[in-house]
């Protein structure tokens, strides 16, 4: 954000040098026009001296005045803008923060009115209003997402500010114009099936526009789709379940309970403070168990070298534009980074859940800002034919919370009716694997979209060969329910319609 608002402060500083040297140029120009009407009005043209001086202006003067005029200016400001815009935000940087406004509006179902002066479910927040440009642009959003509805939604809310807008000649750079937003209102209202609605739009077009051939065409075509029964189109259905499953309320769990562990020796001077949040498949949160100054320390060694998490293809093709299924900025830390720190984190997981930490993945550190998540996955692979499968699969995930968040960025674990809220220097562990060493697909979980604030977190995979000896495979388990994916995941979508 600072290196944002440091570029925007040189812009600005840029075009106020830009605009100096244009009303320096205007004064002049301004004066030679002033010179000229004097010379005009006090027509003498029998006068010697007079026709002298009007000759002297309109022939040695003119030739300066044109070669004034023809003078390039400006450039200097313009160079230095244009450099200015390699470290500007890029189409990939527009489009992950566009996205990320959709998805929170989607998410939370939020209000557009109110998600635009910044009142987020009921809090409000101090903020910039939205303005004409950002309610279009999110209205394309549901638009070209086909959520037609809500598109209508903003674009009537750009309408409404173009109309209270005082200065509306500021948007012609753009483009822009009331007639322009009516249209996209039309197709909006129509593409959902509300011909009404969209013949109303036309009818305030034409009146601002009488000339346009193109509202004349546009109304009887309208006219006649309103003529009939009005049948709304159903919206497209959502297929991600991280949307319902961050709006649900779930129940409180029972029968859960907090320990002190102590049994090491360390333990019992230190002991843990555990808390259940699940019985089965173990989910267990330990609350301080990482210090700030660990946390500083965390946050330095990794922000310099923090990359937008990548996707990849089932043919692990990089894709290469932001993720809409993962939208946060990590990377790994190698034991080495700095030893000490490493040690304790590790030692602290070992203590916590009594695995060994040999063979587990370096640690990943990630940092989701405003609307980024992580959608519905889970951490252990189904595939064995690859060299990730060298120590064994993901056995447990343990995930150091490194920061608080004000609203969202919960760990959800939607089969398990399960939220976590992010608490800064707490671990939060689960398993991935069964006793037998399958999957565990009752543990898919999501990191709910950031409405405020930024989410940190460490997490660290413990591979299952190292436990060999720890956590023995039973050769019988009782296996839980069958993932029946057309039952639970109606059971979800079905909340979303
Ligand atoms: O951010 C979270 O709460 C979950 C992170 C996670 O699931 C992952 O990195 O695999
Ligand atoms: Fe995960």
């Amino acid at each position: 954000m600072l290196p944002l608002l440091s570029l925007k402060e040189k812009a600005v500083r840029i075009l106020q040098n830009y605009a100096d040297d244009l009303r320096k140029r205007l004064s002049h120009i301004k004066l030679a026009i002033n010179q000229l009407e004097n010379l005009l009005k006090t027509n003498h043209s029998s006068n010697s001296f007079y026709t002298f001086k009007l000759t002297r202006q309109l022939y040695f003067d003119w030739q300066n005045w044109l070669h004034f005029l023809k003078e390039k200016h400006g450039f200097e400001e313009i160079t230095n803008l244009q450099n200015l815009r390699e470290n500007m935000p890029t189409k990939i940087d527009y489009n992950e923060a566009l996205y990320g406004m959709y998805r929170l509006q989607s998410t939370y179902r939020l209000d557009p009115a109110e998600m635009s002066i910044g009142l987020l479910r009921g809090k409000q927040y101090r903020c910039k209003k939205f303005g004409v440009l950002e309610y279009l642009m999110m209205g394309s959003v549901f638009y070209l997402d086909e959520k037609f509805q809500g598109a209508e939604r903003w674009f009537k809310l750009a309408l409404e500010n173009y109309n209270n807008e005082s200065n509306s000649k500021k948007f012609d750079i753009f483009g822009l114009s009331n007639e322009f937003i009516l249209k996209l209102l039309m197709k909006a209202a129509q593409s959902s099936g509300r011909y009404k609605a969209a013949l109303e739009y036309a009818n305030k077009a034409q009146n601002l526009n009488q000339s346009q051939t193109f509202w004349h065409q546009q109304i009887p075509r309208l006219k006649k789709l309103s003529s009939i029964p009005e049948v709304l189109k159903p919206e497209k259905p959502n297929h991600f379940l991280f949307k319902p499953a961050c709006r649900m309320e779930y129940p409180a769990k029972k029968y859960l309970r907090c320990h002190l562990l102590h049994y090491s020796p360390f333990l019992q001077l230190a002991p843990i403070k555990m808390e259940e949040l699940n019985l089965d498949p173990p989910i267990n949160i330990y609350h301080n168990l990482i210090h700030n100054e660990e946390i500083v320390l965390l946050k330095t060694l990794s922000n310099p070298h923090l990359k937008r998490s990548m996707f990849f293809t089932s043919a692990n093709e990089v894709i290469e534009d932001f993720s809409n299924l993962r939208t946060c900025k990590t990377m790994r830390l190698k034991d080495n980074a700095h030893h000490n720190l490493m040690k304790n984190l590790n030692q602290r997981v070992m203590d916590a859940t009594g695995l060994d930490v040999k063979d587990s993945e370096e640690l990943q550190i990630s940092n989701y800002g405003i609307g980024g998540h992580l959608y519905e996955h889970q951490d252990s692979a189904q595939s064995t034919n690859s060299s990730f499968w060298k120590y064994g699969n993901r056995i447990i995930t343990a995930l150091y919370y490194l920061s608080d968040v004000e609203q969202g960025g919960e760990t959800v674990f939607p089969y398990l009716d399960l939220r976590v809220h992010t608490q800064k220097g707490s671990l939060l562990v689960w398993y991935n694997l069964l006793l037998n060493g399958t999957c565990d697909w009752r543990v898919t979980h999501v990191s709910c979209p950031i409405l405020k604030g930024d989410k940190w977190i460490a997490t660290k995979w413990l591979r299952e060969n190292a436990q060999m000896f720890i956590r023995p495979c039973p050769l019988k388990i009782k296996p839980p329910q069958e993932y029946n994916a057309k039952i639970i995941d109606k059971m979800f979508m079905n909340e979303n319609l």
